[in-house]
């Protein structure tokens, strides 16, 4: 009998995921696995929700946002109870390894995972592109794009009316997200959580900018530094100027995954079912310099990765 892997779906859904189940069931199947999809992220798995994938079940998907097989929070895998319910269903499901799709919280249940002697292969996905061991998770260029347009719309109005506007992107306590969008976007100033905010310095710079002949200024706020509609409060009563809010919120996380998160899920999947295959297990699957690289899921976990403050400068130095 042909061995089973499973695959999961973990955390917040992500542009890509579904690229990704296709790469691999694909490459699992081409190996001569039975591939058995789990169904709504670990809770799923608790509740032993899966179906068996085949490769016409996957067709007609790497065009797709959201995750086909569905995704969930599932604090119950924090818990030895939750933790002891998962290894016995991948146990009882005859599963052999499992393949996990998602973000740093997923790396964590991976890694957990395996210090109970499951094999597991995590695959770096999520908007918030905030795990170390990968330049960049699946989603995160979608998410990108979405933002990027999103902001370029606001900035219609935004110079229509000569107003600011703080913008809040997504990213839990990370400013990843928002920093890339800030440069991309040709924002005035990024606020993220890993740099301090100097009130009376953004709200001077904001006036100068005015009287240099901006029409309108906007501020990319990361979800990470707190309450946006405040934060717009204070800008609009130190500065008196026209201020507004827009939280860009969960259409971040939909939309068809754009060409580079597709080719990135796919050389993610692929991968993983080549390592399993080849007799690796515990690795986390991201890209480093432009290549598919595996780093083990404890060197994941234990390290942060770390912003790039380079870019924030550039950020500055570009909206004068
Ligand atoms: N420390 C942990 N131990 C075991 N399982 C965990 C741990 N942390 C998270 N998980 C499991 O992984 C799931 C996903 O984690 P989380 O909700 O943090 O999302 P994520 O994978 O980081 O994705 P994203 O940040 O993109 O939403 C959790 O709901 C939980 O079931
Ligand atoms: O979907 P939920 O549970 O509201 O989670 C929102 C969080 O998920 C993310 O969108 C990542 O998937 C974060 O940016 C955000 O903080
Ligand atoms: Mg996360």
């Amino acid at each position: 009998m042909a061995k089973r892997v499973g695959i999961i779906t973990s955390g917040g859904d992500a542009p890509g995921m579904n690229a990704a189940i296709r790469a691999v069931a694909r490459r699992g199947i081409f190996w001569g696995y039975q591939m058995i999809g789990i169904k709504r992220g670990f809770k799923g798995l608790l509740d032993y929700e899966f179906m068996t994938l085949t490769l016409r079940s996957v067709s007609g998907i790497i065009n797709t946002g959201g995750t086909v097989l569905h995704t969930g929070r599932c604090p119950e895998m924090k818990t030895k109870i939750g933790m002891g319910r998962a290894v016995k269903a991948i146990k009882d499901l005859g599963l052999s390894a499992v393949i996990i799709i998602g973000g740093d919280g997923s790396l964590a249940a991976g890694n957990s995972l395996s210090k109970h002697g499951i094999k597991v292969i995590n695959i770096a996905a999520s908007i918030d592109n905030d795990i170390y061991g990968t330049d960049e998770t699946i989603g995160y260029d979608t998410a990108l794009n979405t933002a990027v347009e999103a902001i370029d719309k606001i900035r219609d109005t935004a110079k229509s009316h000569d107003r600011v506007f703080v913008v809040e992107i997504m990213g839990r306590e990370h400013g990843f997200l928002t920093v890339d969008v800030g440069l991309a976007a040709g924002c005035e100033y990024i606020v993220v959580p890993e740099m301090k905010v100097d009130m009376q310095k953004l709200t001077a710079e904001l006036k100068k900018g005015k009287e240099r002949g901006k029409t309108s200024e906007i501020i990319a706020f990361a979800e990470g530094c707190g309450c946006s509609a405040e934060f717009a409060k204070k800008v609009e009563k130190l500065t008196g100027l026209d201020v507004r809010v827009s939280n860009l919120g969960y259409i971040q996380r939909g939309g068809r995954p754009t060409a580079r998160t597709r080719i990135l899920a796919s050389k993610f999947g692929h991968a993983a079912m080549d390592l399993f295959h080849k007799g690796k297990a515990n690795l986390f699957v991201g890209i480093t310099n432009g290549n598919v690289s595996a780093v083990s899921i404890c060197e994941a976990i234990k390290c942060e990765k770390k912003f790039d403050v380079k870019t924030a400068k550039i950020v500055k130095n570009l909206s004068v």
